[in-house]
């Protein structure tokens, strides 16, 4: 007997729901700005638990990967999965927020008239996720996870102080601060380094490494001696697609990556 199959035309045009071991899974993605390709069939992949450097001449299309990742540009084609199975491209900027991707951009910005604690504790209230709804009713509970974020970023001994007097370092580590309220499980950290000053810089990939323990980070930074402390793996974009990854060394030793952005 002749077996047909049944036509069905959803299944026929619908792409199968992709699945992946990773956090973050971009594949094939695209984007072009007014004929412009920002980003060229960009496929980059971050385990959980991870922190990967992203390093990359000016336009090499860092920031308009976060934009994509983040909601705000949405590519024309290709594959932005998260968490294993959330495609991000049918997300607003808000529900990917949500889902717990957190962005630092590198211009810090706190309420620079209120003290570090207030800044704190605003970011522990607005805290969406289902643990931040459940103790928000409990200041005690509250006040513990504002000391314990005020310990990890380094700012216990300040917590009095108005934002706005804060050094630059310390009001991006207040920031970050801020985002770990939420507690994101990946943070998106764009140039935390710049501006900073030496001893900042070594403190600031200290904290990285300590938030890196329990969060997947993503870090953009030109900093190369700060890339060297964070110690983890290093992708190099150019011209929207990824040009070499890996470790720094073998990454900044590669012809490709001297010729377009560390020179000679
Ligand atoms: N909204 C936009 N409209 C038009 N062109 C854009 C837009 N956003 C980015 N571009 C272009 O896309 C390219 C990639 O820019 P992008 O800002 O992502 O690079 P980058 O690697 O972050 O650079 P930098 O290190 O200077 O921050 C650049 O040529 C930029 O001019």
């Amino acid at each position: 007997m002749e077996t047909q199959l049944p036509a069905d035309p959803v299944q026929a045009i619908e792409r199968p729901q992709i699945v992946t071991q990773s956090l973050l899974y971009l594949d094939g993605v695209s984007v072009s700005f007014d004929g412009f390709r920002a980003i060229n069939s960009l496929s980059l992949i971050i385990a959980p638990g991870e922190m990967r450097a992203i390093i990359g001449p000016n336009g090499a299309g860092k920031t308009t990967m976060m934009d994509i990742i983040t909601g705000k540009t949405k590519p024309d084609t290709g594959d932005v999965i998260f968490d294993g199975h959330v495609d991000l491209t049918k997300l607003d900027e808000t529900a990917i927020a949500n889902l717990g991707i957190g962005r630092k951009f590198q211009k810090p910005t706190v309420f620079e008239m209120h003290t570090v604690e207030d800044n704190i504790e605003m970011a522990v209230k607005a805290d969406r996720t289902v643990f931040g709804t459940l103790f928000s009713r409990h200041s005690a509970e509250i006040w513990r996870r504002v000391d314990e974020l005020l310990g990890i970023v380094r700012l216990g001994d300040h917590r009095k102080r108005l934002a706005g007097d804060l050094s630059h370092g310390q009001k991006q580590w207040l920031e970050i601060g801020m985002l770990l309220a939420q507690d994101p499980k990946l943070l998106l950290v764009d140039e935390p380094a710049a501006g900073m000053t030496d001893v900042e810089t070594g403190a600031t990939a200290d904290l990285l490494k300590d938030i890196a323990r329990t969060h997947s980070v993503v870090v953009v930074e030109h900093d190369m001696g700060f890339i060297r402390e964070l110690g983890v793996k290093v992708t190099c974009l150019h011209e929207g697609s990824v040009l070499a990854e890996g470790s720094l060394d073998q990454v900044s030793s590669d012809e490709r990556v001297i010729e377009v952005y560390l020179g000679r």
